[in-house]
């Protein structure tokens, strides 16, 4: 009787232990469906959101790519590579300062200084100069580049004395104005009309001339003076009326080419290459007299346009305007002197040099018409001429 009842006593607390085991087992599925069903939720949306991420990440990487292309540009151009430059001694390094630096003439110069190792400062007022015939060398330790008007006075004579330097005027041929002796040698003193349109240009050059031998004279400053014939090549401004880069504006742009004159006016042209190598065996010499630089193969401007037309491969007219008041019309160096005493004479031929400058025109118009600004060739000589056959 009282097994009985332990036995119904104890499969009563079973089955309550029963129910309250599978009270727990079914609360346990449940948390444990409903804890999947969570995971899966998570996961789903974990995935939708890591989906969205990657598109923005990868829009903000396409968004990017360029700025970091343009960053790498700006640090190539920070840690910028200069042209090889040669290691002189302390003893043969020069300084040397250059007026006009950054021209036509004067950045080529200042590159083959450069180049050989010198201490170059560029003195500019940038009129007709441009930073970026030069800009290759800005940052380097052995450049300086100073904005400044040499007619405000810098004294460069004045300086020259004071630290000991030797001054180069860089004159030109035209000191022989309208010669009535061909060629021009050295010893010949000229035929300049004093109160024609070129007169400003061609005296000043004569006074300049004068200056420089009193100085020498009194001051026992040591000077050279080198008289440049015509010069072209790239870096030539191209808006400064000149022949060359007249023409091959003109050419390239399909634009008649303007001859003054007939045109049997002669010339003779040098590549800027050897004028400067010329500069720097004169500066190099202990000639203290006026020398001629220049090329002495002499053609008509005539032939100089026909020859540019061909080189271009332009199918652009030529037009013959008046002549131009005091035009030299023969002017060819005689340069046994610089032969002799520099051992020196011009080597680029002149269609080779045309077809460097006729690039580096080719460029310009490029660059320029990508910046929006397409120029014409200005001509800055016109004033001189006007058209013969309207
Ligand atoms: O569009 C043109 C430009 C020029 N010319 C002619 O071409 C010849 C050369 O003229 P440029 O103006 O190029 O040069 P120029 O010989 O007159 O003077 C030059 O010579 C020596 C340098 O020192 C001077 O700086 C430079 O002006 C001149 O006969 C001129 O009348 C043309 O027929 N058409």
């Amino acid at each position: 009787m009282v097994s009985k009842a332990l036995l119904r006593l104890v499969s009563a607390v079973n089955r309550r232990r029963m129910k309250l085991l599978l009270g727990i087992a079914l609360l346990a599925y449940v948390a444990s469906v409903w804890g999947n069903f969570v995971n899966m939720s998570f996961l789903l949306n974990r995935s939708i959101q890591e989906n969205g991420e990657l598109k923005i990440e990868s829009k903000i990487e396409e968004m990017v790519e360029p700025l970091r292309e343009k960053i790498r540009d700006l640090e190539k151009s920070f840690t910028q590579k200069y042209p090889p430059v040669k290691f002189l001694s302390e003893k043969d390094r020069k300084r040397i300062l250059i007026t006009g630096g950054a021209g036509f003439v004067g950045s080529h110069l200042t590159d083959k200084l450069m180049m050989d190792g010198h201490e170059v400062t560029v003195v500019d007022n940038f009129f007709t100069g441009r930073k970026r015939n030069v800009e290759h060398w800005i940052g380097h330790e052995n450049f300086e580049l100073i904005n400044h008007d040499v007619v405000e006075p810098l004294y460069i004579e004045g300086l020259a004395k004071r630290v000991g330097a030797r001054l180069l005027l860089a004159s030109t041929s035209e000191v022989y104005g309208d010669p009535e002796v061909h060629p021009q040698s050295e010893d010949y003193w000229g035929h300049v009309n004093p109160i024609g349109p070129r007169a400003c240009y061609d005296e000043g050059k004569r006074v300049a001339e004068t200056m420089c031998y009193a100085y020498m004279k009194q001051e026992g400053v040591e000077v050279r003076v080198a008289r440049i014939f015509n010069t072209f090549g790239p870096r030539m401004h191209m808006n400064d009326g000149r022949v060359v880069s007249n023409f091959i504006l003109q050419a390239l742009q399909g634009e008649p080419l303007t001859v003054y004159g007939s045109g049997s006016q002669t010339r003779a042209f040098q590549y800027v290459s050897d004028l400067v190598n010329g500069l720097v065996a004169l500066m190099n010499s202990n000639v203290s007299s006026p020398v001629n630089l220049g090329n002495p193969e002499e053609h008509t401007i005539l032939e100089f346009a026909q020859l540019i037309k061909n080189l271009v491969g332009s199918g652009s007219e030529i037009q013959f305007l008046s002549e131009a008041q005091d035009d030299p019309q023969k002017r060819k160096p005689d340069i046994k002197k610089a032969k002799l005493m520099l051992g020196w004479e011009p080597v680029v031929p002149l269609e080779e040099g045309l077809n460097k400058a006729i690039h580096y025109f080719r460029k310009e118009l490029e660059y320029q018409a990508n910046n929006q600004y397409i120029p014409k060739p200005k001509p800055a000589r016109i004033k001189k001429g006007r058209t013969r056959h309207s």
